[in-house]
């Protein structure tokens, strides 16, 4: 078979130069309606295949040649293969399989004790945030950050914060400002020789040098944590424990900088995608009125807050909920994966060292799929008795063998904080004369909002 279609490129940096750097989901999505739904472009030294069809995807990500993950700097020269996200191999499935079953474990199962654990830990948090917005006129990023970030503390590490702890305080800004430089050293990846300029070792020495402190602070929280294993942190250390004694292979996927890469991915994965969709969903509210009184509609009929049980039978929380995932999908480019051995995809041939893009933002707003598609409309995912409809070329988690291990959890936290926030409050935006809400997105490794305030009325 043949390559795909797509631009030539300029020698070295190849078409880097075609890609607007503040909205690189943009720009790959107009080359996909110029070279078709499956394209190659270089980007510097990477060949690159972007996949602008959910089917395409579902193909591709279907196989073991495509679980690779992209030869970039910063997932193999700063993270070193290491952990989940950027692992590959015997270490990626060996990992995937130890964080699902954990997961499950800790109450990412349909029913049972365990289920209403994780509930409950997620319910406390809402209140939390309640409490933080009730009343307020303010950006929600703070609260919002504090209270999911809790859980993702709760389930990571097996401890929470407060507020003012200065530990977590400067977690938080690694965290931020670790993602928006990680954003900025996007060309990095591509032309690993920018290393050597000023800024981008500036930036590069930053993201390398947070990186040791949170894994230093993980160390101890490890020497800290007991024999419980109600939280990931906890699970592997036992497991840890349970290879060592049993003298397996696998303990050498256990070892103690193996365990820092995976909690850092852990948290890092869970808070930034979750809270970045909750901050669109009640911009998305604030701006469009309406839509908010049809969710709340529903949820006065409910008579009391949603819980998970609820799930599938609230169709336009739910509705409201997959709309914003679809028309700010949180990350527009897609996670990238690295092609392992030659394969045919659409029946083009894509070679081991390809980059294969998931261009989710080309796939969510594709006018062919989503009539109309920057309007903000939940009723796409109703038929006409007002059920909830199954959409095919939606795909916010990706899809396939790497599909998000988080899926449920984030749907769990999705679902209790959007219908718990929007039966206690109402949203609204500033007056127009003051600017509305601003709804274009900025895009570092995710597409995150403009800070801007909201106030939260009382119902
Ligand atoms: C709305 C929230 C979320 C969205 C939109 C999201 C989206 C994604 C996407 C698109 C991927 C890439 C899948 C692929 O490579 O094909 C991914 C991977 C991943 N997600 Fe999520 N995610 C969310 C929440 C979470 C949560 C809460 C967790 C933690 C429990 C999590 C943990 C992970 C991990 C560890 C991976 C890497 C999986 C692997 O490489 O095998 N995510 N997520």
């Amino acid at each position: 078979s043949r390559l795909p279609p797509g631009p030539l490129g300029l020698p070295v940096v190849g078409s880097l130069l075609r890609l607007d750097p503040a909205a690189p989901h943009e720009s790959l999505t107009a080359l996909s309606r110029r070279y078709g739904p499956i394209f190659s472009l270089r980007l510097g030294s990477v060949p690159t295949v972007v996949l602008a069809d959910a089917r395409l995807v579902r193909e591709a990500f279907a196989k073991d040649a495509c679980t690779g993950r992209a030869p970039l700097y910063l997932t193999h020269g700063v993270m070193n293969g290491k952990g989940i996200i950027c692992a590959e191999g015997a270490l990626w499935r060996d990992q995937r399989k130890f964080v699902a079953s954990t997961l499950r474990g800790l109450g990412m199962v349909k029913a049972g004790p365990r289920r209403e654990r994780l509930e409950k830990l997620i319910a406390d948090s809402v209140d939390c945030c309640l409490q933080k917005l009730e009343g307020a006129t303010v950006d929600p990023l703070a609260a919002l950050q504090h209270c999911v970030g809790n859980v993702m503390n709760a389930l990571v590490f097996g401890r929470t914060y407060a507020e003012e702890d200065p530990v977590w305080r400067w977690l938080q800004h690694l965290q931020e400002e670790g993602t928006r430089l990680i954003g900025v050293a996007g060309p990095l990846n591509f032309l690993p020789f920018l290393r050597f300029l000023p800024q981008q070792r500036r930036n590069l020495r930053f993201i390398v040098e947070g990186q040791r402190a949170t894994h230093q602070l993980y160390s101890r929280l490890a020497a800290e944590h007991g024999d419980g294993q109600d939280d990931l942190l906890g699970a592997f250390l036992a497991e840890a424990e349970r290879r060592r004694a049993s003298g397996e292979p696998g303990q050498r996927f256990f070892c103690d900088e193996q365990r820092n890469y995976l909690l850092a991915d852990m948290f890092g994965a869970g808070l930034d995608t979750t809270l970045t969709t909750l901050r669109w969903f009640l911009l998305m509210m604030a701006a469009h009125p309406h839509e908010q009184e049809l969710v709340w509609e529903e949820l006065r009929a409910l008579g009391r807050r949603p819980t998970l049980e609820d799930m599938g039978s609230l169709p336009r929380l739910e509705a409201a909920i997959l709309e914003t995932q679809r028309i700010r999908t949180v990350v527009p480019v897609g996670i990238p994966h690295g092609v392992l051995q030659d394969m045919t995809v659409g029946g083009f041939l894509v070679p081991k060292g390809t980059m294969v893009l998931p261009l989710l933002w080309a796939i969510h707003m594709d006018p062919q799929h989503w009539p109309d598609p920057e309007r903000f409309n939940p009723a796409r995912f109703l038929d006409d008795d007002g059920n909830l409809v199954r959409r095919d070329n939606f795909i916010p988690f990706q899809t396939g063998k790497r599909v998000c291990v988080g899926e449920e959890l984030a749907r769990a936290l999705l679902w209790l904080y959007c219908g718990a926030l929007l039966r206690r409050l109402r949203v609204a935006a500033p007056a127009p004369s003051t600017g509305g809400v601003d709804l274009r997105g900025r895009c570092g490794i995710t597409l995150t909002p403009a800070p801007q305030p909201l106030t939260f009325y009382t119902r």
